[in-house]
């Protein structure tokens, strides 16, 4: 299967020396990928990182083929972002706050904002203000912003954080939807490990700013729980390091 994302070698140090090092992984087209691991793993990083947010200490990140720091806008016209998204406006209706959005998009026809919201569940609410919406609402909002252009890999930073039970199964039913139906890829990070292993095709676990570990969800999980495999992953890398731990993980 083809590759969507490549990142190779990626390290970034911030001030305060943490961060992400030696990052390896790969999204293929179809895929919905996990990355996932605790607050503070660097799953983030990664994420601003392969998206043009932030700018590497060093490797690469190819998206479509390319590298980004050669073809930057065409690859990510073809990306849909979901990372330190700007909010909505609150005093602008659901459907005002897409249409603002659009206009990053020229050629965009105006059809497609209602098709978004219906693929959201909006539509019903989209004349009321933003700032009315609950927080899954807002979310659905902020992923029907990433819908517009229809692009091929949608990069979600936890899209589940904040939702109730109703609406991280309805965030499930859409990912897997849009995957099955359009082909879209995704990448999504989460700390979420149950809901990871419902929805995800291939994951990658992070841990101290490194990637442990990556492979398809039947690779990594073989009988056990992903939570498992994840703990286990935890004592390798901890042993590797040299890091004395008693708990029994
Ligand atoms: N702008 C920054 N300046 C300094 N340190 C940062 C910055 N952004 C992240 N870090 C640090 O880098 C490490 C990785 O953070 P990152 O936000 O990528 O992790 P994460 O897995 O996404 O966590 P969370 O789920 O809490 O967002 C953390 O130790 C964090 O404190």
């Amino acid at each position: 299967m083809e590759a969507v994302l490549q990142v190779r070698q990626l390290n970034k140090r911030y001030r305060n020396g943490r961060g992400v090092r030696n990052v390896n992984l790969e999204v293929r087209r179809g895929d919905i990928y996990g990355l996932c691991g605790p607050n503070g793993s660097g799953k983030t990083t990664v994420l601003k990182l392969a998206t043009g947010l932030g700018r590497a200490d060093s490797g690469e990140v190819l998206l479509f083929g390319d590298d980004i720091r050669e073809r930057f806008e065409p690859a990510m016209r073809r990306v849909g972002c979901m990372v330190e998204a700007a909010d909505a406006y609150e005093y602008m209706s659901g459907y005002d706050n897409l249409k603002l959005s659009a206009r990053l998009y020229p050629g965009l026809k105006p059809s497609r904002i209602d098709e978004v919201l219906e693929l959201v569940g909006l539509a019903r609410y989209a004349r009321e203000k933003a700032g009315g919406y609950s927080l899954g609402m807002k979310q659905r909002l902020a992923l029907a912003m990433t819908l517009l252009h229809d692009p091929e890999l949608i990069i979600l930073d936890e899209p589940a954080n904040g939702l109730d039970i109703e609406g991280t199964v309805e965030l499930r039913e859409l990912i897997v939807n849009l995957a099955a139906h359009r082909g879209t890829t995704f990448l999504i990070s989460s700390h979420m490990l149950d809901e990871m292993e419902r929805l995800c095709s291939r994951i990658g676990l992070m841990y101290g700013g490194a990637l442990v570990r990556e492979g398809s969800i039947g690779e990594l999980t073989s009988g056990v729980r992903l939570e498992q495999a994840y703990l286990s992953e935890i004592r390798k890398a901890k042993e590797q390091e040299g890091i004395r731990d008693d708990r029994s993980v």
